[in-house]
């Protein structure tokens, strides 16, 4: 069997990509993923200036998963945007996405895709509406008016092909009223989900929260999340117009996690929490265990399985 994905007419490798946010805030790590198994990448969610962040700690892993409230740290949306057109260059054949967020909020959402908009980067853009870790500021994507104001906003200029990066929703009218939105724009993908925002962990030697910022309160990334991510995956991919992909994270550690999220419709899947405990020979792993699963339910490639989770009634 093959893990040939074909997403947005270009054809990977495999599906596995990293998650933003993870291994990806220069050109060393963004080359290493490059190099790794991973069959594609994505860049650290870049704002306008570059940020140092949240204090830390401000990441930790746990045993089920991992909690960050890292506070949008980047390089700066001109150092991501040089490396993506030196890379479009020098790798035409190997696209990768880069992903955009906002610290001041709408207006620099808007300027940030304009300067792409003006740049030479013809890739795909993967619109951060999900970080849950700028103090005071509350997620766009939370926010359905403003995210439809915003996707309107952009469409009226930005020509080149992008997507949302969207945080885990809990209520069936919410999967509705986020699709209602979405479907009216000609978006290339969702990915679902983003952490899920501003959990607790309490150590249990200290009786005190791991992470610095907001008093401990943090996203929620790794196996605490997989059952929200594939319901998001899933919810998502039956409401979305077929022409906008769903890229599907969160909670895969192993290739039958992978599997599952393809089950439910993913056409790309990225791994955050298990890559920053394992490192990018994750990706070889992934690989290997996700081709097994296919070798033992005998599918020759994803496309004879994908979206095809069997329901009980
Ligand atoms: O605190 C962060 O930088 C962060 N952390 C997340 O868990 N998701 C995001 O989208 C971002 Cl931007």
């Amino acid at each position: 069997p093959t893990l040939e994905t074909t997403f947005y007419g270009h054809t990977y490798d495999n599906p596995f990509m990293n998650a933003s946010g993870v291994h990806c805030m220069d050109v060393t790590e963004l080359d290493e993923l490059a190099s790794s198994a991973a069959g594609s990448f994505v860049t650290k969610s870049a704002t306008a200036d570059g940020r140092k962040g949240n204090p830390e700690p401000r990441y930790v892993n746990l045993d089920l998963g991992s909690i960050n409230s890292m506070g949008l740290p980047n390089l700066g949306l001109d150092y991501y945007l040089n490396y993506a057109i030196l890379r479009q260059k020098s790798q035409p054949d190997a696209p990768f996405v880069m992903s955009v967020a906002s610290y001041q909020g709408f207006d620099e959402y808007v300027d940030n895709m304009r300067q792409i908009q003006d740049s030479a980067y013809t890739g795909l853009v993967e619109l951060n509406l999900s970080c849950p870790n700028v103090p005071g500021k509350p997620q766009m994507a939370y926010d359905f008016e403003d995210t439809k104001r915003l996707l309107t906003e952009i469409f009226k200029f930005y020509t080149k092909p992008f997507g949302v990066k969207l945080p885990p929703y809990f209520d069936m009218q919410h999967f509705d009223k986020i699709a209602n939105v979405l479907n009216q724009f000609d978006l290339k993908f969702v990915n679902c989900i983003n952490s899920i925002g501003n959990g607790l962990y309490i150590d249990e030697t200290t009786d005190t929260v791991v992470i610095k910022p907001k008093g401990g309160f943090g996203g929620i990334g790794g196996e605490y999340v997989k059952p929200t991510a594939l319901a998001n995956v899933r919810a998502l991919k039956q409401r979305l117009n077929p022409t906008i992909e769903v890229i599907g994270t969160g909670g895969i550690l192993t290739g039958r996690d992978a599997y599952e999220h393809l089950l439910c419709g993913a056409s790309m899947v990225q791994v955050g929490t298990q890559l920053q405990k394992e490192g990018v020979h994750v990706f070889e792993r992934l690989t290997a265990e996700l081709l097994a699963v296919l070798e033992e339910k005998g599918y020759q490639s994803i496309a004879e399985f994908k979206g095809k989770l069997g329901t009980l009634d």
